[in-house]
C-alpha cells in the first residue's frame, strides 16, 4: 500500500544546520520537502547548494505570516536565536498546528515546549508537537553528567572546544578563519546559554567554559566531576554503559574520544573515565558533530518520533 509522505518545511535553510537537514530529508522514506526558505538564496535551485538533494525545489523567501499557508506537516526553524517566535506566533494566529521543531535556544526554557534530547528525555514525551532541540554543547554536557547526577559533590566543570561551524554563517570573530588560525578562542566563559540550559535540564548546576578552534565541525567537552563517594573506574563505566545501553547514537568508549574522528558522524561518543587515585574525581570526554547529533540529526530523531516512524529513520547509524 502506498503511503503518503509528510511534508516538511525548513525555515533558515541556507545555514549549516538547515543544509544538513535537507540532506537527511533527501534520504527519508516518509518525508518530502515542502519548502526551504532563505532570503539570500531565494529563487536558486536547492540541488545547486546541497548535492545530495535530487529534485526541482528552489529556495523561497516567504514572510513569516505566510508560513502557515504553505501547509507543511512539520516545520523546522533553523534561524538565529531570537527569530523563532514571530514564526510560531504566525501559526498560532492562523490556527495551524504542525509539528514545529525549533533548533534555536528560544524555547529551551519554556515549559510549554518539549525539550527533547531523546536519550535522556524520551520517556517524558507525551506527543507534544512543539519541540525544542537542545544546543550542541548542552547535548555533550548532559550526556557526560547524567549518569553521575546522584553522586556529585560539586558542580561539574566542563571545558568545551567547538569547530567554527558552531558559530553559524553570520560573520563574527568566532567563524573568521583568519582570526582562528593557530588559535583557540575563549568566549562566554561564565553564563553561556548552554551552561544555563544543561543546568536546567540536568537539574544540577554545571559550569561551562567554551572555546572555538580552527577546525570546521565537531566539538569536544572535557568534564571534571567531583564525587560524593569514592567509585571504581569500572563502576563509573558500568553506569554509562547501563544509561546508554542499546542507544544507537550515543557510544560509550573506553579511551577519551578525539574530535577529529567525530566530524560527519551522527552519534556522540563519551569516554575517558580517568579516575583520581582516591576515586572521588573523574574526568570524562564527550565528542559529537555539532551540526549532526548537536543539531540536525537530533532534530531528525525528534521529527521521526513526532511523525510516528522509527526514531532512526534516515539516520545512518
Ligand atoms: N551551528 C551549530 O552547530 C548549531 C546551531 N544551532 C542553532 O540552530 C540555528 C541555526 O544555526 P546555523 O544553521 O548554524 O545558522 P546559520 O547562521 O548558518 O543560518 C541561519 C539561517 O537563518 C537565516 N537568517 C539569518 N538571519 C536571519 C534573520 N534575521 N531573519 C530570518 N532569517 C535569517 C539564514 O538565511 P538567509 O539569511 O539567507 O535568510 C540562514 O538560513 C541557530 O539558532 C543556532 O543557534 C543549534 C545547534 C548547533
Ligand atoms: C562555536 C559557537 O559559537 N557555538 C555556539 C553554539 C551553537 C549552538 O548550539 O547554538 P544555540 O544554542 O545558539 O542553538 C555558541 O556558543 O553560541
Amino acid at each position: 500500500m502506498a503511503t503518503t509522505k509528510k511534508r516538511i518545511g525548513i525555515v533558515g535553510a541556507r545555514g549549516h544546520t538547515g543544509a544538513e537537514l535537507i540532506r537527511l530529508v533527501a534520504a527519508h522514506p516518509a518525508l518530502e520537502l515542502a519548502y526551504v526558505s532563505s532570503r539570500e538564496l531565494d529563487g536558486q535551485r536547492v540541488d545547486a547548494h546541497v548535492s545530495d538533494y535530487k529534485g526541482d525545489l528552489h529556495y523561497s523567501s516567504p514572510a513569516h505570516e505566510d508560513l502557515p499557508g504553505l501547509d507543511a506537516d512539520v516545520v523546522v526553524l533553523a534561524l538565529p536565536n531570537g527569530k523563532a517566535s514571530v514564526c510560531v506566533e504566525a501559526f498560532d494566529a492562523a490556527g495551524k498546528y504542525p509539528v514545529i521543531v525549533d533548533l534555536s535556544a528560544d524555547y529551551r526554557f519554556d515549559n510549554d515546549w518539549y525539550y527533547s534530547l531523546p536519550e535522556l528525555t524520551r520517556n517524558k514525551w507525551r506527543g507534544e508537537k512543539r519541540i525544542s532541540n537542545p544546543g550542541c554543547y548542552a547535548t555533550a554536557i548532559q550526556l557526560s553528567v547524567a549518569p553521575l547526577k546522584d553522586v556529585l559533590a560539586a558542580p561539574p566543570v566542563c571545558f568545551g572546544v567547538s569547530g567554527y561551524s558552531g558559530a553559524g554563517t553570520t560573520p563574527s570573530d568566532k567563524n573568521n578563519p583568519e582570526k582562528l588560525r593557530d588559535n583557540l578562542m575563549p568566549y562566554s566563559l561564565t553564563g553561556h546559554m548552554h551552561e544555563k540550559e544543561a543546568s536546567r535540564h540536568l537539574g544540577v548546576p554545571v559550569e561551562f567554559m567554551p572555546h572555538v578552534a580552527p577546525h570546521f565541525r565537531g566539538l569536544t567537552v572535557t568534564t571534571n566531576l567531583y564525587l560524593s563517594r569514592a567509585l571504581k573506574r569500572e563502576d563509573v563505566l558500568a553506569r554509562f554503559q547501563y544509561a546508554y545501553e542499546g542507544e544507537k547514537l550515543v557510544r560509550v568508549v573506553d579511551e577519551a574520544p578525539w574530535v577529529s574522528q567525530i566530524a560527519n558522524k551522527h552519534h556522540a561518543e563519551v569516554g575517558g573515565f580517568a579516575m583520581s587515585a582516591d576515586g572521588k574525581r573523574v574526568v570524562i570526554v564527550a565528542t559529537l558533530d555539532n551540526l549532526l547529533k548537536g543539531a540536525a540529526t537530533q532534530a531528525m530523531q525528534n521529527i521521526n518520533r513526532a511523525i510516528g516512524v522509527d526514531e532512526y529513520t534516515a539516520i545512518p547509524v
